[in-house]
């Protein structure tokens, strides 16, 4: 067995009175994509900068590689990759100008050519960082991130302001880099970009870490901090009476949730046994509704941070 490459142990992070990150613990397997999702303010940023270095711990130890990020600053930033939000680069310099520059920083870069063909950019390498679209930005940041060879890459959002065409490729490089054995931890707003492409998914609210699993766990309800729940789907023929959603949670029970979608159609989130699922059968004869349909499904991954944070991420 490897030594996790990042491990974070009861990390508390405050700005002012504000606490950003409030005694969080989490592990990254060697070799695994591993993402770590979140509402706005959940204290992902501030956790990845923590791991990078560019943040003391306030509380708790942060080890990376089995370093200590700002102690063993040196031999930790030859080992490792970052792309941060919104990263900087001169603005006035040309996009291979500054992967040149960067990858002249490294003993053993990565050829650039490759690198900027593999990244779409090389149709803009002669032009200015400023004049770079969003999506450009972005993949110049990765392709900097990445130069070096680096064992592990720290990624903040990397695909937020990318086309499909870009968001696929960057996604089918990180899974090139994972069979590599490069450490992949990504930060994301994207359900889809975790269930796609991570081994193992953290999920952040407020500081803390509310569950944690692959995604398959997760959206089985079998991952830390969840409970084993299902989606079952209730469409009807006519619109559901006055009250249905009320009265179709009092015959299931406490631990049911009922959501009414649209007039005819209901999702309950409850246990995935055929009790519950007879159970709404029998309350559809006893207030005459004919289901149209009465499925039983996984939660996507969606659902599950729904039902943890009560908000809603933003979709790709
Ligand atoms: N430099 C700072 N000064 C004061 N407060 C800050 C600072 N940086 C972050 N915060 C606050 O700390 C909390 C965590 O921020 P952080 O950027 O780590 O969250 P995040 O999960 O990365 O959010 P986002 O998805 O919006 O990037 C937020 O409430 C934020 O407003």
């Amino acid at each position: 067995m490897h030594s996790p490459a990042v491990e974070v142990r009861d990390l508390r992070m405050t700005y002012g009175d504000k606490t950003a990150v409030d005694g969080l613990t989490l592990s990254v397997a060697t070799g695994s994509i591993t993402a770590v999702l979140g509402p706005n303010g959940a204290g992902k940023t501030t956790t990845l900068e923590t791991c990078e270095g560019y943040r003391r711990p306030q509380q708790g130890t942060v080890r990376v590689l089995g370093l200590d990020p700002i102690a063993d600053r040196k031999q930790l930033l030859p080992r490792i990759g970052v792309m941060l939000q919104g990263q900087g680069a001169w603005s006035g310099v040309r996009a291979m100008e500054m992967l040149r520059h960067i990858s002249r920083l490294h003993a053993d870069p990565l050829d650039i050519d490759y690198l900027a063909d593999r990244l779409g950019l090389a149709e803009c390498g002669r032009t200015p960082y400023r004049r770079l679209s969003g999506g450009q930005q972005q993949r110049l940041g990765l392709a900097m991130a990445l130069v070096g060879r680096p064992e592990l890459v720290f990624v903040d959002e990397p695909t937020a302001g990318m086309d499909p065409q870009g968001r696929r490729t960057t996604w089918d490089l990180m899974r090139e880099l994972r069979a590599d054995g490069v450490t992949v931890v990504l930060t994301t707003h994207y359900l889809e970009e975790a269930e796609e492409l991570a081994d193992q998914v953290h999920i952040i609210d407020h500081g803390r870490m509310i569950a944690s699993g692959t995604p398959l766990e997760l959206t089985r309800g079998s991952g830390a901090g969840m409970s084993a729940t299902a989606m079952i789907r209730l469409v009807v023929t006519k619109p559901f009476p006055p009250g249905a959603s009320e009265s179709l949670r009092a015959a299931l029970g406490e631990d049911t949730e009922v959501t009414l979608l649209d007039e005819r159609s209901m999702r309950v989130s409850g246990k995935a046994d055929p009790t519950t699922l007879a159970k709404v059968s029998r309350w559809c004869e006893d207030n005459d509704v004919l289901p149209e349909s009465l499925t039983l499904g996984r939660r996507s991954l969606e659902d599950v941070f729904l039902d943890l944070t009560g908000e809603k991420l933003e979709h790709v």
